[in-house]
């Protein structure tokens, strides 16, 4: 986990924002396609913060991938593995962290993201959630025959916990960048920070 700090001068609001955050971590928290991962690094690169992704870390410390772990060893060591990561990656904040979309339901997980983190629930409807989930099959969870049940059925199971989240910023089939800019007007907001930080156009963007 290196630094990742793209900001050497921030700007005035920019500069509060970091100092009101101090040592925690903004936490991306949600459903599958959300855009979690996507916007979690879009803000990270404007903000200046290292970006991690909670199961690129896993997949990292365990040289498997999250279907390959799945697989072998099943979701209740996944979601240990997952609880695991993440509090030890909340010890090193700030940073911008992006959970996979059960780890909010793990009570613990959430304790140590309310202590440590500003939590943020990116909520999107369930026809943008399917169109951006069919693109990969790299979520084993929705490996079946009817994924869009799946989904509808843990959005009945998990919005209730994901509503707990400090922030809660309505996603929708936009530009990254638009999205991004909400999630951080809704954090200045939410600190207490006067001003506007601009999110520029075509940052480097990656899957
Ligand atoms: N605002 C957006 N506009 C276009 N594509 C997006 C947007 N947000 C996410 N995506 C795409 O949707 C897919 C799922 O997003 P991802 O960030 O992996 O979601 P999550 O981490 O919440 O599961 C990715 O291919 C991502 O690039
Ligand atoms: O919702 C879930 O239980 C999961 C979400 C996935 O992450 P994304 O939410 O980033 O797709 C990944 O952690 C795993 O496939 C399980
Ligand atoms: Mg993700």
């Amino acid at each position: 986990m290196t630094p990742d700090v793209q900001t050497p001068f921030p700007d005035a609001s920019t500069a509060a924002l970091l100092e009101r955050l101090g040592a925690r971590s903004i936490v991306f928290v949600g459903l599958m396609g959300a855009g979690k991962t996507a916007i979690g690094r879009k803000v990270s690169q404007v903000l200046g913060l290292r970006f991690i992704d909670s199961d690129h870390e896993i997949e990292s410390v365990s040289r498997m991938t999250i279907p390959e772990l799945f697989e072998r060893y099943g979701e209740a060591e996944f979601r240990a593995l997952e609880q695991r990561v993440i509090g030890r990656v909340l010890e090193s904040g700030p940073q911008v962290l992006s959970t996979g979309g059960g780890a909010f339901m793990n009570a613990q997980t959430r304790s140590a993201i309310a202590a440590q983190g500003v939590s943020v629930w990116l909520r999107a409807d369930l026809d943008l959630l399917m169109e951006r989930v069919s693109k990969k099959q790299n979520r084993p969870l929705l490996q079946n025959a009817d994924p869009r049940a799946v989904l509808a059925k843990l959005m009945d199971e998990r919005y209730p916990v994901y509503g707990l989240a400090d922030l809660t910023v309505a996603t929708r089939d936009d530009r990254k960048e638009a999205i991004a800019s909400e999630v951080i007007e809704a954090l200045c907001s939410h600190l207490g920070v006067p001003g506007r930080i601009h999110v520029s156009e075509g940052s480097e963007d990656h899957e």
